[in-house]
């Protein structure tokens, strides 16, 4: 890993159940599990475990971009139900719209449930961080970052194949998939060539 470049991802678990402990905090487990197969880059996670609270989540997403995170994913609180509100906390704190991550979550995640379309997650970048909310099922968090696969096929891309290209083109740190876990995709003239 040594010539990788090191990156600091910012994860967040955003229930009122789990924050307050009515159950098992499982978003972040799964996060740094799944992340820690797909990159090949030494990563330093910075985690928070939070309740549904839109101001409290849009803090902890400035706070995250302000301490470095060249990612950040949160899981929980995308639905309809009253105290979902991590769509409007991440709008708040937007530079830009990446409207696309939630197009094709909701397109992979309804190979998985018919319920997908109930997810209101959105992406967006702030400063030189791309910040993605996913569902906060922690099945989703696989389902939506490696997409649907049969007997070893890509049937549905995931979306972090489009991340470690976003994470260049914000001036990140160079991003590298194993590709048994997720193939990135990036254009030719932007593919690092090691000497
Ligand atoms: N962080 C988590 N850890 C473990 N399981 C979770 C977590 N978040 C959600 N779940 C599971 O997914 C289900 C649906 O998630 P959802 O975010 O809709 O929860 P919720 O009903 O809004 O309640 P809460 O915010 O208290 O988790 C939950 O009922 C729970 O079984
Ligand atoms: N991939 C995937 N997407 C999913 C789900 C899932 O299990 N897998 N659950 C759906 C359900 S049931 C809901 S209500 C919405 C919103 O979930 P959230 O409020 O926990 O974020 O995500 C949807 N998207």
């Amino acid at each position: 890993m040594a010539d990788h470049d090191p990156v600091t991802i910012g994860i967040v678990s955003i229930s009122d159940r789990a924050s307050s402990g009515v159950y098992e905090d499982k978003g972040l487990p799964a996060l740094k599990e799944w992340l820690g197969r797909a990159l090949r880059n030494p990563i330093a996670f910075q985690e928070r475990l939070i309740p549904d609270e839109k101001e409290r989540i849009s803090a902890t997403l400035i706070e995250l971009v302000d301490a470095g995170c060249a990612l950040v994913l949160t899981t929980g609180g995308t639905g309809p139900a009253p105290r979902d509100v991590t769509p409007e906390a991440t709008l708040a704190v937007a530079d830009k719209e990446m409207p696309g991550f939630g197009e094709q979550m909701r397109q992979v995640s309804l190979r998985f449930v018919p319920t997908a379309i109930l997810s209101r997650q959105v992406a967006v970048i702030r400063g030189k961080s791309l910040i993605i909310n996913l569902p906060g099922q922690p099945k989703a968090i696989q389902e939506t970052l490696e997409g649907l696969k049969e007997d070893g096929r890509q049937v549905v891309p995931g979306i972090f194949a489009a991340v470690p290209y976003c994470v260049d083109l914000i001036g990140g740190p160079y991003l590298e998939t194993d590709d048994a876990v997720c193939k990135a995709f990036r254009p030719k003239t932007a593919i690092r060539q090691r000497p």
